[in-house]
């Protein structure tokens, strides 16, 4: 059985602005739309006004995410996805958008679909110092130590795993986690 919506305060700052909706029964995000128009030349960014604020619940956050379409068809990426909406935040949500085609410049109309934000619980943490951390399997394992890099990718320097560098100049990781 699904679990009943959670209710959210919303301020539309623009009134064109549609109030965000999911398109299908179980979608995760909700479409966020810029409120001005803006062109993005290769490698430019910008941050893009969505028109929504938000009162959040207590130990919620909204995460605002890149749409999937706008990547593949134009290379269109968030510098900092999943930016993050903190509960206490009342101030105007935005994107920051970077067009990554190095050829293409990206043109964005007052309406598009820029970004999809994605409500979810968050705890919160209370940190207890402690000199040395229980043992793990991965222990500091990380960055790649698992290996399945792409030919030529190089795993993080300083990072534990087993890596020998062959003749081609390429670093392979080991997968063999045996006596580490
Ligand atoms: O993509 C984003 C990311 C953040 N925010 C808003 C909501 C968030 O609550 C606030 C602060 O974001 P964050 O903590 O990521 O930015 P900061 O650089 O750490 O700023 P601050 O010092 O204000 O926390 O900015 C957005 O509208 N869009
Ligand atoms: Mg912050």
């Amino acid at each position: 059985m699904s679990r009943p919506p959670v209710d959210v305060l919303l301020r539309r700052l623009d009134p064109s602005v549609p109030v965000p909706s999911y398109a299908h029964p179980g979608d995760a995000g909700l479409d966020l739309v810029t409120t001005e128009a803006a062109e993005l030349a290769p490698g430019e960014r910008a941050v893009l006004p969505t028109g929504i604020s938000l009162a959040l619940p207590d130990g919620y956050a909204a995460f605002v995410h890149p749409r999937s379409g706008l990547a593949a068809r134009c290379g269109v990426a968030m510098v900092n996805a999943p930016g993050t909406v903190d509960a206490g935040y009342r101030g105007e949500i935005k994107v920051i958008v970077v067009n990554l085609d190095p050829r293409e410049a990206v043109r964005f109309a007052k309406g598009d679909r820029i970004a999809q934000l994605v409500v979810q619980q968050v705890e919160r943490v209370r940190f207890h110092e402690v000199a040395e951390l229980p043992g793990s399997a991965r222990a500091a394992g990380g960055f790649g130590s698992t290996g399945g890099h792409a030919a030529g990718q190089k795993p993080l320097a300083g990072t534990p795993g087993t890596s020998s560098t062959s003749s081609n100049g390429y670093t392979s990781v080991g997968t063999d986690r045996e006596g580490q």
